[in-house]
């Protein structure tokens, strides 16, 4: 079957993982307690705050407690989806301030812009929230490149190791899954979107191999037809 879209990871696959660790994670810790004291009653915070309280099985934590509980989150890397939607509204303020810029490898723009202008569909899969997927793209240092995509997926598709999550997806952009090219740098993460039966490529930046799957150290040698 031709490979009609292209769905692909952040951390590690378009983007450094040292961006993520080394300047989004800790732009957050440090900013995440103001923005929480600050917008706890705003409506979109407080139903985040309430899904942390559930989650962390603390239904009683006060502010200071939830702020507790996000920063051993962030610290943990949990993949929590209230703490990513939170640190998608506090890095909006970091890009908006120009405090954050985007990484995304060069191969990885002009392989996405290469597949726009061939046909391919493109669409996003990460962990971080759709915001935060947006915000990456948006305002990236290759400048906008959001044009490119035609939809964000974030956990509340499900998680990112677990094959209906990758079928949920396939049923929500209406291509069928073995039309769909999933790339990644985490092996669980294809084993999961080849269950679903999605065609796959893996991304080991250093080199390497993710055991059973193509895998490239760049975008450059993906050719989304050969699939
Ligand atoms: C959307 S940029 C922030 C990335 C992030 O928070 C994260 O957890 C990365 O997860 P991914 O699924 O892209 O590896
Ligand atoms: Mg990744």
């Amino acid at each position: 079957m031709p490979i009609k879209a292209i769905l692909t990871d952040i951390e590690g696959t378009t983007s450094a993982v040292s961006f993520v660790f080394d300047v989004l994670f800790p732009y957050a810790a440090k900013h995440l307690p103001a923005f929480v004291r600050l917008h706890a009653e705003r409506a979109d915070v407080a139903e985040q705050l309430a899904a942390v309280r559930r989650d962390g099985n603390e239904p009683n934590a006060d502010v200071e407690r939830v702020i507790e509980i996000l920063l051993g989150w962030i610290a943990e890397d949990r993949k929590a989806t209230p703490l990513k939607a939170l640190q998608g509204m506090v890095w909006e303020q970091g890009y908006q301030a120009g405090q954050l810029k985007g990484h995304v490898y060069p191969d990885a723009v002009d392989a996405l812009k290469r597949w726009h202008r061939d046909g391919f569909q493109l669409f996003v899969y990460s962990s971080g929230s759709i915001q935060a997927q947006r915000l990456i793209f948006g305002c990236s240092e290759a400048g906008d490149l959001t044009p490119l995509f035609s939809g964000y997926f974030d956990t509340t598709s499900g998680p990112k190791r677990e094959a209906q999550s990758y079928a949920n997806i396939s049923q929500a952009i209406s291509i069928e899954a073995g039309q769909i090219l999933f790339l990644s740098d985490i092996v669980e993460e294809l084993d999961a979107a080849r269950t679903a039966g999605m065609a796959t490529c893996g991304l080991a930046r250093e080199g390497g191999e993710l055991a059973g799957h193509v895998t490239v150290d760049s975008f450059a040698r993906i050719d989304p037809s050969a699939f």
